[in-house]
């Protein structure tokens, strides 16, 4: 890695996204990723988080487009690089694991080969070694004999251990940035804690930035420092993580904080994970010990 530490990964500024100049759909998003962290974006359905994603992976597809901003990664601005120069980048600085593992990966190849292609395009290795590659990816996302499973399909395997495949492929070639796009929501409750955990684990061994796309604010406070609440195409508000629980300023958080999920609903707070949230947050020992917090920014509408 040649970029310093502290400078940010991904650096988004005032991203504009339409359908022709006239119909914007993203009125301007902008923050930042420093390396290791994972950002959460948070918002309803249709709020506009995955074609936030889908534009900094160059993955926008017509009649969306960017109409404006800026997109830096690692200081080099992507919205003026050719489709050349960014299909080089995809699957080798920067990886996306979506929601359904199925549309990434392709039914008529084991999952071994898919893998072990990821090397052979962007590392120049030898099929041969790519394999064996391949099989110590499977392995490093905790897939159960991973020289067996390599040699797999994709519809042998199960939902979980597909997305720990596509998992294992977006994280390859060691990524700078890795953009999970709701990745756990298609996953039953109890395979949702592992595959969450083990983004967790990888971005803090490899300094992977994240983007974590989900709507779901239980999954964003077990993950994230800090978070970023979308509504209708607009960054309404951007904060530490426990802060935006504890006193979120915009009233569409609030809202989304009134709506969340409560013991007995199908997240992770069924695992008691939230309520340890709120007890956290409600302590008096909060803010002990903690991450010095960023500023906390409400972007419109603040009644705080
Ligand atoms: N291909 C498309 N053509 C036109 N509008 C689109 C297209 N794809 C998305 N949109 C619009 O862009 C807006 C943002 O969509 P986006 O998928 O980013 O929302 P989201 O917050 O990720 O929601 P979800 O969680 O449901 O995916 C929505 O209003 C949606 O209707």
């Amino acid at each position: 890695m040649t970029h310093k530490e502290s400078e940010p990964v991904l650096s988004v500024r005032d991203l504009r996204i339409g359908i022709g100049k006239q119909n914007a759909i993203l009125h301007g998003v902008s923050f930042d990723i420093l390396p290791g962290e994972t950002y959460g974006l948070v918002g309803e359905s249709g709020s506009g988080k995955s074609i936030t994603g889908l534009s900094v992976m160059g993955l926008l597809k017509r009649p969306l487009q960017v109409t404006g901003g800026s997109i830096l990664f690692r200081g080099q601005e992507l919205l003026t690089l050719n489709s050349r120069a960014r299909r080089r980048l995809r699957g080798d600085r920067m990886a996306m694991v979506f929601q359904e593992p199925m549309t990434a990966l392709n039914p008529l190849a084991t999952v071994g080969r898919q893998i072990a292609e990821m090397f052979v395009i962007h590392r120049g290795l030898r099929w041969s070694q790519a394999r064996t590659k391949a099989v110590e990816a499977l392995e490093n996302v905790r897939v159960p004999s991973p020289e067996e499973r390599a040699r797999s399909y994709p519809h042998q395997l199960s939902g979980g251990m597909r997305q720990r495949v596509m998992i294992a492929m977006a994280l390859a070639c060691r990524p700078d940035l890795l953009i999970a796009d709701e990745p756990t929501t298609a996953l039953d409750v109890t395979v949702q804690a592992g595959v969450l955990e083990l983004i967790a684990e990888l971005s803090q061994a490899e300094g992977t930035a994240v983007l974590l796309v989900s709507h779901d604010l239980g999954v964003i406070a077990n993950m994230c420092r800090r978070v970023g609440v979308m509504d209708q195409g607009r960054l309404v508000e951007e904060q530490d993580t426990r802060a935006l629980f504890e006193r979120p300023l915009h009233p569409y958080t609030r809202g989304l904080l009134a709506a969340r999920p409560r013991l007995g609903s199908r997240t992770l707070a069924q695992r008691g994970r939230l309520t340890e949230l709120d007890e956290v947050v409600s302590s008096d020992e909060r803010g002990r010990d903690q991450p010095t917090l960023v500023t906390p920014r409400v972007f419109s509408g603040a009644t705080p």
